[in-house]
């Protein structure tokens, strides 16, 4: 569906961009992920026909983007970091005026644009002005004009990025739902947000591509054991007789009362001897000594803590040349934690 061949952009003297390689297969759902000034958006204004890349080529759906723009750019729904809306427009004719700019035929625009607002949840809104829309309301309304055309890969620069957690978990749902019919390119700073999302990430970090793995494989990458941080109201000394001889995980307590022999709010981080998920071996053995469990929390891994691996450890386990991308998407070795 898309492949971007050892793209590179300058701007004056600086390579924001460089050597970027790497291709979608159709149906694809890939989260593109960088710090701050990275490269994303100058990447998917790239793929998007907005830049011309300095050097290396962009195909869409067969179509090379350097000779045959129009027809590559209709196969592209775009979606930048702040979308392109007319404050004094309607909804209803905010979506007219991006179908004439999409070329949708006009007979065939009614239609279209009442399904754009019934799919995009705006019913009931087509004829507010768009100043009046909150944020959440403004996003759904760009996610619309970007895909009236019907195009087939969606470019979504951060769309998550400003919201409210209410309408952050709407338009991810959305997203999830656009991801059946679409070929979907996310940028975002948020890692969970990548395995709530995606089935593969990309990392950007200065303007190289440093990952190309399977979003399910992340932990595996960092080379992780489960961890586990939970919360239970018991007494210190029962907790740790229960929890100190289980095969599976390490323990870390923490209580405000030293008194071992007081009930109170214990919280424990468990690590886990490997990286397996343990938490229902943990729940049946907490529940056999009938200790009331309050939160049991699976930690995730943070963006953070992926560049730090990244840009720390490259050298050791993680070439950080593009043209040497690890697209396993097979489990590294585990890491000998006996040493
Ligand atoms: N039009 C431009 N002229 C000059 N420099 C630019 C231009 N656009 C981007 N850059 C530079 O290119 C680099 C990459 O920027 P880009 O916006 O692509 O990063 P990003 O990963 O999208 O960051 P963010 O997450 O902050 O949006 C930055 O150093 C930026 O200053």
């Amino acid at each position: 569906m898309l492949q971007v061949q050892q793209v590179s952009k300058w701007f004056d003297q600086r390579r924001s961009v460089d050597g970027i390689d790497f291709e979608m297969k159709r149906g694809e759902i890939v989260g593109f992920l960088g710090p701050n000034g990275a490269g994303k958006t100058t990447t998917m204004r790239m793929i998007t026909g907005y830049l011309t890349p300095s050097s290396g080529q962009i195909w869409v759906d067969g179509l090379p983007m350097h000779e045959q723009s129009r027809q590559a750019r209709s196969k592209i729904g775009y979606l930048p970091e702040t979308p392109p809306l007319y404050p004094d427009m309607t909804v209803r004719s905010y979506l007219r005026f991006v179908a004439d700019l999409r070329d949708v035929a006009v007979r065939e625009q009614k239609l279209r644009i009442s399904e754009m607002i019934d799919r995009l949840g705006l019913q009931g809104r087509e004829r507010q002005v768009i100043r009046s829309l909150s944020k959440g309301y403004k996003q759904r309304l760009g996610l619309a004009g970007a895909i009236i055309h019907q195009p087939e890969l969606l470019i979504l620069d951060e769309p998550t990025s400003g919201l409210d957690p209410n309408q952050i978990m709407e338009i991810r749902q959305l997203i999830r739902e656009l991801g059946e019919q679409h070929t979907v390119l996310l940028s975002t700073h948020i890692l969970p947000e990548v395995s709530m999302l995606c089935n593969r990430m990309l990392i950007i970090h200065e303007g190289k591509l440093v990952l190309d793995r399977d979003a399910d494989h992340i932990g595996d990458f960092l080379h992780e054991n489960f961890q586990v941080q939970l919360e239970v109201k018991s007494k210190p000394v029962i907790v740790r007789s229960v929890l100190e001889h289980a095969a599976f995980a390490h323990t870390e307590f923490q209580y405000s009362d030293t008194n071992e022999q007081q009930e109170q709010l214990i919280t424990i981080k468990l690590t886990g001897v490997d990286q397996e998920d343990f938490r229902e071996s943990l729940s049946l053995l907490l529940a056999n000594a009938k200790i009331p469990v309050l939160e049991m929390r699976k930690e995730g891994h943070s963006l953070e803590e992926l560049f730090a691996k990244l840009t720390t450890d490259s050298e050791s386990h993680l070439d950080i040349n593009a043209a040497s991308i690890d697209r396993s998407d097979t489990p590294l070795p585990k890491e000998d934690t006996t040493k």
